[in-house]
């Protein structure tokens, strides 16, 4: 006797049994009692919301309406807490926490792990002391003067904007002289993208084929999709599968590509006995001079990340400033007084770090738009040891994921006064110092943010170069809204202002020169 089974009324049964009788049956059966948490919409019952979210851009707001409506522990997929509160943050992401990295991390990886993406503590911390060196404040100050001649070449740009009476889109600009900052900085490589206007790259196949391509574009639309994807660990290989169709993958691949040309490049200029001082040194030599020993692909993966870490997070600060700036005239106002008594009445160029890197008002003004719009606005997800752990007075079970959502605590106004209000004079009133607990732009911990010293670097010395130099005027108005998509970062839209040189102290007819 033989039995005929049906082929689709039993995949019909088997794909609802996987989308809605399994995920119903662990929502009741609830054995790490999340339940007890809130949940919007089906969040408690399938990543699949999660993912929608995400995929739409949507992941901050809607995660930030459900802490509004639900409180301030929500639950946002089936294994997934959202917690807004001073203690969640030391729980989750201090010094010596028990939570590790969250499976998330593995929509980052290629064929190696970067030190972003390693979820192993061991091995995480391997990488993160190759580094360590290369990104201390001292080796960061020596390499200064690649910052100041990048600058001044965004600089000749603006002043040719204003010389042909031309709208310049100034988010697209910061984003080219992001590239070529991170160009010199990692690879000791011009990449000459403010220059030409355009972030077009060589970019090489691993059997050595070389082709052009544009890595802004291709770079937001790989974090869009493995962003999505990564909210699904256990299926990330057939989800990615399934849409192989999307964009995004050949994006990420893309991407590699260059930075594989990038690497042998570098390492091309070093076997030629170049000495060069930059991040990638630290990835071919030991700090006592010995080769490292590095397989390519990791040093491909690593470099990966610097070159996305690097230049996406800062833009989206350096736009966020000069966007807000230009919203809250009273702040810009006093940031170029500030500025006009430290830099003198006769310079107007790129100033050195060392003249404005204790400029508190500065300071505070990035700090500020730090807060409003960080660059990376989602929680990070990390996951409780096996045991589980507490966090902010609950007892959590193990291997449930957790996060903080940094635009929610940064528009907390319990912790923030007056929360949508630009007013950079709340880093330097008295509790300033209790407001930092609960600033997180660079995450916080042994897994924050290696790059802040660099970071502070070329933020302070473009937002002082460009508020010193220039008036903004938004092209559309004052009016004007600046547009963000999220994926893992928060990437700014469009911003096309008009500029004019500003008239202070200076000679003025040597002004009226120079922009005539
Ligand atoms: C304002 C600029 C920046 C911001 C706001 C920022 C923010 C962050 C955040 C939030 C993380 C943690 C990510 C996570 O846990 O998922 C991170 C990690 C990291 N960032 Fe940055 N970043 C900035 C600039 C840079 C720069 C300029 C570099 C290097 C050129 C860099 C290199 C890294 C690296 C290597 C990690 C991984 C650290 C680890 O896990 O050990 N970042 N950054």
């Amino acid at each position: 006797m033989t039995f005929h089974i049906p082929l689709w009324e039993t995949t019909v049964l088997l794909l609802l049994g996987a989308v809605i009788v399994w995920p119903v049956f662990n929502y009741f059966r609830d054995r790490k009692r999340l339940r007890r948490f809130p949940a919007p919409s089906v969040a408690g019952f399938t990543n699949i919301w999660m993912m929608y979210q995400q995929y739409n851009h949507n992941r901050v707001l809607a995660t930030h309406d459900a802490h509004q409506k639900l409180g301030k522990a929500v639950r946002v997929g089936p294994n997934h807490l959202s917690f807004i509160s001073r203690q969640a943050v030391k729980d989750i992401y201090g010094h010596g926490t028990a939570a590790q990295k969250d499976k998330f991390y593995i929509s980052f990886t290629g064929t190696h792990e970067s030190s972003l993406d390693s979820t192993d503590r061991q091995a995480h911390g391997e990488k993160r002391k190759r580094l360590a060196a290369a990104f201390a404040q001292k080796r960061v100050s020596d390499m200064e003067y690649l910052v100041s001649d990048d600058v001044q070449k965004l600089v000749n740009r603006f002043d040719e904007a204003i010389l042909n009476d031309k709208v310049i889109n100034v988010r697209w600009y910061i984003n080219m002289l992001l590239f070529d900052l991170t160009g010199h900085l990692v690879f000791s490589q011009s990449l000459g993208c403010v220059e030409r206007g355009d972030d077009m790259m060589v970019a090489q196949k691993l059997d050595g084929t070389k082709y052009e391509t544009k890595p802004a574009n291709a770079l937001r639309n790989s974090l869009r999709i493995g962003s999505t994807m990564g909210w699904a660990p256990s299926l990330f290989q057939l989800n990615k599968r399934l849409t192989w169709w999307h964009p995004g993958w050949k994006g990420g691949a893309d991407f590699n590509s260059i930075v594989l040309h990038m690497v042998r490049t570098r390492l091309e200029k070093e076997q030629q006995g170049a000495e060069l001082n930059d991040f990638f040194k630290s990835l071919v030599w030991t700090k006592d001079g010995g080769p490292l020993g590095l397989e390519i692909g990791e040093m491909v993966a690593e470099c990966a990340l610097l070159l996305n870490a690097g230049s996406d997070t800062t833009t989206i600060v350096l736009v966020g400033t000069m966007f807000l700036l230009t919203k809250w005239p009273d702040a810009a106002k006093k940031l170029r007084e500030e500025l006009d008594m430290a830099l003198g009445d006769d310079f107007d160029g790129v100033p050195a770090f060392d003249s404005v890197k204790n400029l508190p008002y500065l300071r505070a003004c990035v700090d500020e738009a730090m807060r409003m719009r960080p660059p990376l606005r989602g929680g990070l997800p990390r996951v409780t040891p096996k045991e589980g752990m507490q966090i902010d007075g609950e007892w959590i079970a193990g291997n449930t994921t957790v996060s903080v959502p940094t635009y929610s605590l940064h528009h907390d106004a319990d912790l923030f006064k007056d929360p949508w209000t630009y007013r950079p004079e709340r880093w330097l009133e008295e509790n300033a110092a209790e407001l930092q607990s609960v600033f997180i732009p660079f995450s916080a911990g042994g897994r924050g943010c290696i790059g802040r010293n660099v970071s502070y670097l070329e933020l302070l010395v473009v937002v002082s170069t460009l508020m010193r130099r220039y008036d903004f005027e938004f092209e559309a108005g004052p009016g004007f809204e600046l547009e963000t998509k999220d994926t893992v970062n928060a990437h700014p839209g469009p911003m096309m202002m008009k500029l004019k040189r500003r008239k202070f102290g200076m000679d003025l007819e040597k002004v009226d020169s120079a922009t005539a």
